[in-house]
């Protein structure tokens, strides 16, 4: 049985006669990576801060590693390390020297704090970067830094919020997978909340989609696909070497086909939809025809199909 390290039941954050967490739900397993994906005020933050025992829920509980976030705080806080979205550092200092400090604060003799923050260096890819004043560092590379301030407190759970924000496309390639990486090696639990669904859905296990306070739905990527596409859930398009003229008869064949949802056809191109994969069938069948084909895609929905689903779709019933 998979073990539970964050806890949340019915964790209601309100002020005044605004629910901005709204009886939330969710277990997230050790060792994995979890994604809160939700836009701007959806409630992530705050959410995380309740985790932390950084804000009292008004209803409902939330437990770090056993421990009790509002009545043992101390306890969470020595389980968790929290990356915020603004990671901040003694611009004065070098990177090595904030995070010898780090250590220092977290009970590591300076001797102790030296070795491991050389080491950490090294892991988040700074060492070249060591006797660099912070101040001049590049934001990808303070997220870095701050991956290490995390990673020297020894936590069983990572925290972070936004943690790919204004870092360019290939630095958070690299970021996404060096905690990718640093999970799967020491089995640490991972939350991030994040608006970037690429990024995201490359590393995260799972995902909890997050609205108005309100987790609308949860899961890997196949399994929400199953849930909001399951009537239409593959698209295959064919591409034919001449404009496409299937008689009626032929539609009507392909449509017999079990679980053919849908048919468009435009210009060169047919365009099915099913709600099981058919592609050998129907590819069978449009040979069969003598049709010549000159290329088949498949389409699979990803993250940003159903983030789309969720937040574009009129009927978003939230
Ligand atoms: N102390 C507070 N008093 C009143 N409203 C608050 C307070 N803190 C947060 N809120 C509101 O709660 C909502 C959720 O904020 P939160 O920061 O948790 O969202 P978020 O999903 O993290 O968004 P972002 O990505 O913009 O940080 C927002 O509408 C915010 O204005």
């Amino acid at each position: 049985m998979k073990t539970s390290i964050i806890e949340l039941k019915g964790l209601t954050k309100r002020y005044g006669s605004i629910h901005v967490v709204n009886h939330l739900n969710l277990n997230i397993h050790k060792g994995e990576i979890f994604g809160l994906l939700g836009p701007n005020g959806a409630g992530k933050t705050t959410t995380i801060l309740m985790m932390l025992g950084l804000i009292e829920p008004t209803s409902g509980i939330a437990k770090v590693c056993g421990h009790n976030s509002i009545s043992n705080p101390i306890a969470v806080k020595s389980k968790v390390g929290y990356m915020p979205d603004n990671v901040g550092f003694y611009d004065h200092m070098t990177g090595l020297e904030n995070l010898i400090y780090i250590g220092e604060l977290n009970g590591l003799s300076s001797k102790e704090s030296e070795k491991e923050a050389l080491k950490l260096m090294q892991v988040v890819g700074l060492d070249k970067y060591l006797n660099s004043k912070t101040a001049t560092y590049s934001r990808g590379m303070k997220q870095r830094l701050g991956l290490a301030d995390v990673l020297i407190k020894q936590p069983e759970v990572i925290i972070m919020d936004e943690p790919t924000l204004g870092i360019d496309p290939s630095g958070v390639k690299d970021f996404l997978k060096l905690i990718k990486t640093l999970s799967r090696k020491h089995g640490l639990t991972v939350l991030l909340s994040s608006h970037h669904l690429n990024q995201v859905q490359k590393i995260c296990d799972r995902v909890g989609i997050f609205v108005k306070g309100k987790l609308l739905a949860q899961g890997n990527i196949e399994q929400l696909s199953e849930q909001l596409f399951s009537q239409t859930s593959h698209q295959i398009s064919i591409t034919l070497d001449e404009p496409v003229k299937l008689t009626q008869e032929e539609e009507l064949k392909l449509l017999q086909l079990a679980k053919v949802e849908h048919i468009h056809k435009e210009g060169n191109q047919i365009l099915i939809s099913c709600n099981k994969i058919l592609t050998p069938n129907i590819v069978r069948f449009m040979v069969e025809q003598n049709y010549n084909i000159t290329s088949v895609h498949q389409k699979t929905y990803g993250l940003e199909d159903i983030y789309q689903k969720y937040f574009e779709n009129q009927h978003l019933n939230v």
